[in-house]
């Protein structure tokens, strides 16, 4: 790993962190081999927008095969490494992220989860061994769809939403337009000598699309915003998932399902690594509240598709609040 200047490292955002970075143990638990989880799973999303999902059918061989897939893509050189790149959206990302001047301490591989999207030059220059490397990736992605879609059936069935699979068709969808993300924080030893200062690895957001699955190795890092602004962090677990409600899913659900802000901080002394599925809808559909949930009250959201938004998010920066364009009374 590189060694930084003070200098250096402050071109990266630094915040001062007043409190210890103590890690919260509140995020909402759910066992999704529970019969009346579909009530929690509800709970989690109005309070926190962000639950941990545990006995998620997800095979650990496929974790574990796509995180040593992953591990060993990062530890490439860089050259090797930028062969996928620029990320103009997809492909190999370091430090910069979106098009709008966004930075942090990160590299990343971004992609589609359609595998026939993502170009053949790109995906052949996949580390060592390629082959290997896109059979983790689809088997993975193909598990945890499975699972991104039974979490939103019940979320669907909590919210006595008919039909059932009203969020999960549209992640289901052939045209559904999901993405998948490979993040590596590296360990930034030089923050140890700024006492009391964090280094941002991943700027503060929301995500766009309907709902967002995170998996990471035992590092911490992530950290959610509450709503009375204050942030947590998150404990890791590596045999858990982390789900968040994204910006399309609180347009769905009329904002009683509120979308979760969030950022990972650089570790000064372990290696990061998550991987992240985010369910979108397909670029024609239209995102708006579902009948069933505005019982003939009114929507809070002017009408748009999911392309219209794709086209605002990407013209934003990260920390931007997005929707606040979208919606019926301007956010203050
Ligand atoms: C600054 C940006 C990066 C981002 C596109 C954007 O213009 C604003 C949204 C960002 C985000 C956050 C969640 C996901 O990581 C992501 C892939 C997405 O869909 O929206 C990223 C985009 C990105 O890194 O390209
Ligand atoms: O890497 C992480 O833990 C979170 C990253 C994230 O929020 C994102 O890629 O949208
Ligand atoms: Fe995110």
């Amino acid at each position: 790993m590189v060694v930084l200047s003070k200098q250096a490292i402050e071109q990266f955002s630094l915040i001062r962190n007043c409190m210890p970075t103590t890690l919260f143990s509140g995020i909402p638990l759910i066992d999704l081999s529970k019969p009346d989880c579909k009530h929690l799973l509800v709970e989690a999303c109005q309070e926190f927008g962000f639950f941990k999902v545990i006995n998620h059918g997800v095979p650990m061989e496929f974790i574990n095969q796509l995180e040593a897939e992953a591990i060993n893509f990062f530890s490439l050189p860089l050259s090797e490494k930028e062969k996928t790149g620029p990320p103009a959206p997809f492909g190999y990302g370091n430090k910069k992220i979106g098009p709008n001047g966004d930075v942090g301490w990160v590299e990343y591989l971004l992609l589609k989860t359609n595998p026939e999207s993502n170009s053949q030059s790109f995906v052949s220059n996949f580390g060592e061994n390629p082959d290997k490397f896109c059979a983790a990736i689809s088997d993975y992605i193909s598990a945890v769809k499975r699972m991104a879609c039974e979490v939103l059936e019940l979320m669907a069935d909590g919210l006595k939403i008919q039909p059932r699979n009203a969020f999960s068709k549209l992640l289901m969808d052939e045209e559904s337009d999901s993405l998948f993300r490979l993040n590596h924080y590296p360990p930034c030893p030089e923050l140890q000598a700024l006492n009391g200062r964090d280094m941002i690895g991943f700027g503060e957001h929301t995500d766009p699309q309907i709902i967002s699955v995170l998996r990471s190795n035992n590092t911490s890092g992530l950290q959610i915003s509450l709503r009375d602004g204050n942030w947590i962090s998150v404990p890791p677990d590596q045999n858990s998932f982390f789900i968040n409600v994204g910006d399309s899913l609180q347009v769905m659900t009329n904002g009683r399902f509120q979308s979760v802000r969030h950022r990972v901080l650089t570790n000064s002394c372990q290696s990061r690594h998550s991987m992240i599925y985010f369910g979108g809808p397909p670029l024609s559909e239209k995102i708006a509240p579902l009948p069933s949930i505005m019982e003939g009250g009114e929507s809070l959201y002017k009408e748009f598709t999911w392309f219209e938004y794709k086209k605002t998010a990407y013209s934003s920066k990260l920390a931007d609040n997005r929707l606040g364009h979208f919606e019926k009374i301007a956010a203050s």
